[in-house]
Protein backbone atom coordinates (compact mmCIF):
# COMPACT_ATOMS: atom_id res chain seq x y z
CA UNK A 1 0.00 0.00 0.00
CA UNK A 2 1.23 3.69 -0.58
CA UNK A 3 1.83 5.61 2.35
CA UNK A 4 0.47 8.70 0.50
CA UNK A 5 -1.74 8.74 -2.53
CA UNK A 6 -2.59 12.30 -4.26
CA UNK A 7 -5.19 12.23 -6.94
CA UNK A 8 -5.97 15.42 -9.40
CA UNK A 9 -5.70 17.60 -6.12
CA UNK A 10 -7.06 21.47 -7.02
CA UNK A 11 -7.07 23.90 -4.49
CA UNK A 12 -8.14 27.42 -4.97
CA UNK A 13 -8.14 30.72 -3.11
CA UNK A 14 -10.64 32.92 -4.30
CA UNK A 15 -8.89 33.48 -7.93
CA UNK A 16 -5.72 31.68 -6.77
CA UNK A 17 -5.28 28.62 -8.45
CA UNK A 18 -2.90 27.33 -5.53
CA UNK A 19 -2.79 24.00 -7.06
CA UNK A 20 -4.39 22.25 -10.33
CA UNK A 21 -4.38 18.66 -10.82
CA UNK A 22 -1.52 17.89 -8.47
CA UNK A 23 -0.90 13.78 -8.52
CA UNK A 24 1.86 11.54 -7.38
CA UNK A 25 2.39 8.88 -4.64
CA UNK A 26 4.18 7.90 -1.95
CA UNK A 27 5.70 4.53 -1.21
CA UNK A 28 6.58 3.11 2.19
CA UNK A 29 10.54 4.14 3.02
CA UNK A 30 10.42 6.29 0.42
CA UNK A 31 12.32 10.30 0.56
CA UNK A 32 10.51 12.49 -1.73
CA UNK A 33 11.31 16.13 -2.01
CA UNK A 34 9.08 18.69 -2.94
CA UNK A 35 10.10 21.75 -4.63
CA UNK A 36 9.00 24.66 -5.54
CA UNK A 37 9.67 28.59 -6.03
CA UNK A 38 7.89 30.89 -3.50
CA UNK A 39 4.52 30.53 -3.92
CA UNK A 40 4.31 27.12 -6.13
CA UNK A 41 1.67 25.78 -3.98
CA UNK A 42 4.47 23.76 -1.25
CA UNK A 43 2.55 24.51 2.23
CA UNK A 44 -1.00 24.10 0.65
CA UNK A 45 -0.76 20.91 -0.58
CA UNK A 46 1.55 20.05 2.99
CA UNK A 47 -1.49 21.27 4.41
CA UNK A 48 -3.59 19.56 2.22
CA UNK A 49 -2.07 16.10 3.13
CA UNK A 50 -2.41 17.16 7.03
CA UNK A 51 -5.80 17.71 7.04
CA UNK A 52 -5.45 21.87 7.87
CA UNK A 53 -7.27 22.79 4.45
CA UNK A 54 -9.84 21.05 2.22
CA UNK A 55 -9.19 20.02 -0.93
CA UNK A 56 -11.44 21.45 -3.45
CA UNK A 57 -14.83 19.04 -4.76
CA UNK A 58 -13.34 18.55 -8.07
CA UNK A 59 -10.10 16.46 -6.72
CA UNK A 60 -9.68 13.26 -7.50
CA UNK A 61 -8.94 12.17 -4.23
CA UNK A 62 -6.17 12.04 -1.06
CA UNK A 63 -5.25 9.24 1.30
CA UNK A 64 -3.23 9.48 3.73
CA UNK A 65 -1.98 5.69 4.95
CA UNK A 66 -5.24 4.77 4.17
CA UNK A 67 -7.71 6.88 5.59
CA UNK A 68 -8.87 10.42 4.96
CA UNK A 69 -6.83 13.45 5.58
CA UNK A 70 -7.37 14.97 9.02
CA UNK A 71 -9.25 11.84 10.17
CA UNK A 72 -8.17 10.16 13.59
CA UNK A 73 -6.67 7.43 11.82
CA UNK A 74 -4.24 9.40 9.11
CA UNK A 75 -3.10 11.53 12.24
CA UNK A 76 -2.33 9.03 14.25
CA UNK A 77 0.50 8.35 11.57
CA UNK A 78 1.45 11.22 10.02
CA UNK A 79 4.03 13.67 11.88
CA UNK A 80 4.41 17.62 10.48
CA UNK A 81 7.73 18.98 11.68
CA UNK A 82 7.11 22.92 10.46
CA UNK A 83 10.21 25.41 9.68
CA UNK A 84 10.29 27.57 12.76
CA UNK A 85 9.14 25.18 15.65
CA UNK A 86 8.32 26.94 19.03
CA UNK A 87 8.75 25.37 22.48
CA UNK A 88 7.82 26.75 25.94
CA UNK A 89 11.71 27.94 26.26
CA UNK A 90 11.64 27.47 30.31
CA UNK A 91 11.32 23.34 29.71
CA UNK A 92 13.83 21.03 29.06
CA UNK A 93 13.40 19.30 25.99
CA UNK A 94 12.89 16.08 28.64
CA UNK A 95 10.07 17.90 29.98
CA UNK A 96 8.65 18.83 26.79
CA UNK A 97 8.84 15.91 25.35
CA UNK A 98 7.07 14.27 28.08
CA UNK A 99 4.32 16.85 27.78
CA UNK A 100 3.88 15.81 24.59
CA UNK A 101 4.05 11.96 24.93
CA UNK A 102 1.27 12.67 27.83
CA UNK A 103 -1.17 14.53 25.16
CA UNK A 104 -0.90 10.96 22.63
CA UNK A 105 -1.45 8.67 25.33
CA UNK A 106 2.19 7.16 25.37
CA UNK A 107 4.13 6.27 28.10
CA UNK A 108 6.45 8.85 29.27
CA UNK A 109 9.56 6.52 29.43
CA UNK A 110 10.28 6.92 25.94
CA UNK A 111 10.80 10.48 26.37
CA UNK A 112 15.14 9.74 26.83
CA UNK A 113 14.75 7.70 23.85
CA UNK A 114 13.23 9.59 21.65
CA UNK A 115 15.65 12.50 22.77
CA UNK A 116 18.42 9.79 22.46
CA UNK A 117 17.26 8.85 18.69
CA UNK A 118 17.83 12.71 17.95
CA UNK A 119 21.31 13.09 19.27
CA UNK A 120 20.03 15.26 22.14
CA UNK A 121 20.35 12.45 25.60
CA UNK A 122 23.08 14.87 26.31
CA UNK A 123 21.02 18.28 26.43
CA UNK A 124 17.82 16.69 27.60
CA UNK A 125 17.88 18.16 31.00
CA UNK A 126 18.98 21.29 29.52
CA UNK A 127 16.00 24.21 29.19
CA UNK A 128 15.17 24.64 25.77
CA UNK A 129 15.90 28.52 25.81
CA UNK A 130 19.32 27.51 26.02
CA UNK A 131 19.64 25.66 22.96
CA UNK A 132 20.50 26.68 19.38
CA UNK A 133 18.15 26.70 16.34
CA UNK A 134 19.26 23.16 15.39
CA UNK A 135 19.03 21.69 18.63
CA UNK A 136 15.35 23.12 18.59
CA UNK A 137 14.74 21.61 15.33
CA UNK A 138 15.77 17.93 17.26
CA UNK A 139 13.20 18.35 19.53
CA UNK A 140 10.79 19.04 17.02
CA UNK A 141 12.05 15.86 15.04
CA UNK A 142 11.31 13.80 18.27
CA UNK A 143 8.13 15.36 18.65
CA UNK A 144 7.74 14.39 15.16
CA UNK A 145 8.72 10.65 15.76
CA UNK A 146 6.12 10.18 18.87
CA UNK A 147 4.00 7.24 18.32
CA UNK A 148 6.05 5.77 15.07
CA UNK A 149 4.51 7.66 12.33
CA UNK A 150 4.18 6.52 9.05
CA UNK A 151 4.67 9.71 7.17
CA UNK A 152 6.70 12.71 7.81
CA UNK A 153 6.00 15.68 6.07
CA UNK A 154 8.52 18.30 6.91
CA UNK A 155 8.72 22.17 5.75
CA UNK A 156 11.69 23.48 4.94
CA UNK A 157 13.02 21.34 7.99
CA UNK A 158 16.91 22.49 7.92
CA UNK A 159 16.73 26.16 6.98
CA UNK A 160 18.60 28.15 9.33
CA UNK A 161 20.90 25.11 10.15
CA UNK A 162 24.65 24.67 9.56
CA UNK A 163 26.17 21.90 7.07
CA UNK A 164 27.20 19.50 9.75
CA UNK A 165 23.63 20.05 11.22
CA UNK A 166 21.74 19.82 7.95
CA UNK A 167 24.15 16.34 7.43
CA UNK A 168 23.23 15.12 10.82
CA UNK A 169 19.60 15.85 10.26
CA UNK A 170 19.89 14.01 6.88
CA UNK A 171 21.47 10.56 8.26
CA UNK A 172 18.69 10.83 10.89
CA UNK A 173 15.97 10.98 8.03
CA UNK A 174 17.89 8.04 6.22
CA UNK A 175 17.41 6.00 9.30
CA UNK A 176 13.88 6.44 9.70
CA UNK A 177 13.29 5.33 6.08
CA UNK A 178 15.32 2.37 6.24
CA UNK A 179 12.87 1.68 8.59
CA UNK A 180 10.02 2.35 6.54
CA UNK A 181 9.08 5.38 7.75
CA UNK A 182 8.11 7.98 4.10
CA UNK A 183 9.73 11.08 4.17
CA UNK A 184 8.10 14.14 2.41
CA UNK A 185 10.41 17.17 2.75
CA UNK A 186 10.34 20.95 1.01
CA UNK A 187 13.22 22.45 0.67
CA UNK A 188 14.87 25.44 -1.46
CA UNK A 189 18.35 24.18 -0.55
CA UNK A 190 18.59 22.20 -4.09
CA UNK A 191 22.16 20.52 -3.75
CA UNK A 192 21.02 19.09 -0.49
CA UNK A 193 18.26 17.20 -1.69
CA UNK A 194 19.75 16.04 -4.79
CA UNK A 195 21.94 13.68 -2.54
CA UNK A 196 19.63 12.50 0.46
CA UNK A 197 16.54 12.19 -1.62
CA UNK A 198 14.71 9.32 -3.86
CA UNK A 199 13.06 11.16 -5.58
CA UNK A 200 12.05 14.86 -6.46
CA UNK A 201 8.51 16.40 -6.98
CA UNK A 202 8.38 19.68 -7.93
CA UNK A 203 5.65 22.49 -8.56
CA UNK A 204 5.48 25.17 -10.38
CA UNK A 205 2.66 27.87 -10.27
CA UNK A 206 0.34 25.05 -8.52
CA UNK A 207 1.16 22.39 -11.73
CA UNK A 208 3.03 19.36 -11.27
CA UNK A 209 6.23 19.72 -13.63
CA UNK A 210 8.47 16.46 -12.41
CA UNK A 211 7.51 13.69 -10.26
CA UNK A 212 10.98 11.19 -10.82
CA UNK A 213 14.49 10.41 -9.67
CA UNK A 214 17.27 12.56 -10.51
CA UNK A 215 18.65 9.88 -12.66
CA UNK A 216 15.40 9.78 -15.09
CA UNK A 217 14.88 13.77 -14.37
CA UNK A 218 18.74 14.19 -16.06
CA UNK A 219 17.79 11.56 -18.88
CA UNK A 220 13.99 13.22 -19.57
CA UNK A 221 15.71 16.59 -19.50
CA UNK A 222 18.68 15.60 -21.83
CA UNK A 223 20.32 18.62 -20.67
CA UNK A 224 24.27 18.68 -21.44
CA UNK A 225 26.89 16.72 -19.77
CA UNK A 226 29.85 19.23 -18.57
CA UNK A 227 33.50 17.43 -19.16
CA UNK A 228 36.49 19.12 -17.69
CA UNK A 229 39.83 18.14 -19.24
CA UNK A 230 43.16 19.17 -17.36
CA UNK A 231 46.13 18.73 -19.47
CA UNK A 232 49.94 18.96 -18.62
CA UNK A 233 50.75 22.62 -19.20
CA UNK A 234 52.68 22.25 -22.15
CA UNK A 235 50.10 20.08 -23.85
CA UNK A 236 47.08 22.14 -23.59
CA UNK A 237 47.61 23.65 -27.41
CA UNK A 238 47.54 20.18 -28.57
CA UNK A 239 44.72 19.22 -26.38
CA UNK A 240 42.28 21.76 -27.14
CA UNK A 241 42.99 21.69 -30.74
CA UNK A 242 42.19 17.54 -30.76
CA UNK A 243 39.42 18.15 -28.18
CA UNK A 244 38.07 22.01 -29.37
CA UNK A 245 36.07 23.14 -26.28
CA UNK A 246 36.66 26.40 -24.51
CA UNK A 247 39.80 26.73 -23.18
CA UNK A 248 40.61 28.04 -19.07
CA UNK A 249 43.45 29.14 -17.02
CA UNK A 250 45.58 27.38 -19.67
CA UNK A 251 45.31 23.82 -17.95
CA UNK A 252 41.70 23.36 -18.96
CA UNK A 253 39.69 22.72 -21.84
CA UNK A 254 35.76 22.65 -20.61
CA UNK A 255 33.80 20.31 -23.31
CA UNK A 256 30.01 19.81 -23.69
CA UNK A 257 28.46 17.11 -24.63
CA UNK A 258 24.86 15.24 -24.72
CA UNK A 259 24.37 11.70 -22.83
CA UNK A 260 24.53 9.50 -25.68
CA UNK A 261 27.70 11.24 -27.24
CA UNK A 262 29.51 11.33 -23.33
CA UNK A 263 31.29 7.94 -23.53
CA UNK A 264 32.24 9.12 -27.40
CA UNK A 265 33.82 12.06 -25.99
CA UNK A 266 35.59 10.46 -23.07
CA UNK A 267 37.02 8.04 -25.46
CA UNK A 268 38.23 11.00 -27.45
CA UNK A 269 39.91 12.37 -24.03
CA UNK A 270 41.73 9.03 -23.35
CA UNK A 271 42.83 8.42 -26.48
CA UNK A 272 45.23 11.69 -26.03
CA UNK A 273 46.79 9.33 -23.43
CA UNK A 274 49.58 10.91 -20.80
CA UNK A 275 49.37 14.40 -21.68
CA UNK A 276 45.92 14.43 -20.05
CA UNK A 277 46.73 14.86 -16.48
CA UNK A 278 42.74 14.80 -15.21
CA UNK A 279 39.30 14.46 -16.44
CA UNK A 280 36.20 15.43 -14.85
CA UNK A 281 32.38 14.87 -15.80
CA UNK A 282 29.63 17.00 -14.38
CA UNK A 283 26.04 16.04 -14.84
CA UNK A 284 23.45 18.56 -15.10
CA UNK A 285 22.77 19.65 -11.46
CA UNK A 286 19.52 19.64 -9.43
CA UNK A 287 19.32 23.08 -9.89
CA UNK A 288 19.87 22.97 -14.13
CA UNK A 289 16.83 20.53 -13.47
CA UNK A 290 15.36 22.50 -11.61
CA UNK A 291 15.31 25.85 -14.04
CA UNK A 292 14.45 23.33 -16.54
CA UNK A 293 11.09 22.02 -15.44
CA UNK A 294 10.05 25.03 -13.54
CA UNK A 295 10.11 27.21 -17.10
CA UNK A 296 8.17 24.13 -18.70
CA UNK A 297 5.49 24.60 -16.96
CA UNK A 298 2.04 25.25 -18.35
CA UNK A 299 0.11 28.78 -17.64
N1 LIG B 1 -4.89 30.96 3.19
C1 LIG B 1 -4.68 31.46 1.95
N2 LIG B 1 -5.50 32.38 1.42
C2 LIG B 1 -5.29 32.88 0.18
N3 LIG B 1 -4.29 32.52 -0.63
C3 LIG B 1 -3.43 31.60 -0.16
C4 LIG B 1 -3.58 31.02 1.16
N4 LIG B 1 -2.57 30.13 1.34
C5 LIG B 1 -1.83 30.15 0.21
N5 LIG B 1 -2.36 31.03 -0.68
C6 LIG B 1 -1.83 31.29 -2.05
O1 LIG B 1 -1.65 30.04 -2.70
C7 LIG B 1 -0.44 30.05 -3.47
C8 LIG B 1 0.47 28.92 -2.98
O2 LIG B 1 1.00 29.25 -1.71
P1 LIG B 1 1.87 28.28 -0.82
O3 LIG B 1 2.02 28.92 0.53
O4 LIG B 1 1.29 26.93 -0.88
O5 LIG B 1 3.26 28.30 -1.62
P2 LIG B 1 4.68 27.67 -1.19
O6 LIG B 1 5.14 26.87 -2.35
O7 LIG B 1 4.56 26.98 0.11
O8 LIG B 1 5.57 28.96 -1.04
P3 LIG B 1 6.84 29.28 -0.04
O9 LIG B 1 8.00 28.57 -0.61
O10 LIG B 1 6.95 30.76 -0.16
O11 LIG B 1 6.44 28.81 1.34
C9 LIG B 1 0.15 31.43 -3.32
O12 LIG B 1 -0.29 32.22 -4.41
C10 LIG B 1 -0.47 31.95 -2.01
O13 LIG B 1 -0.56 33.34 -2.02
Amino acid sequence: MTTLSLTKVNKTFGATHALRDVSFDVAPGERVALLGHNGAGKSTLMKIILGLFDADADTGGVQVVGAAPGSAQARRQVAYLPENVAFHPALTAREQIRYYLRLRGEPVAQADELLERVGLGHAARRRIGTYSKGMRQRVGLAQALIGKPRLLVLDEPTSGLDPVSRREFYAMLDGLAADGASVLLSSHALTEVEARTDRIVILSGGTLVANDSLANLRRSAALPIAIQVTAHRDSIDAVAAELGGTRHNGKMVSLSCSHDDKLARLGQVAALGEVIEDVEVLPPSLEDLYSHFSQRSPS
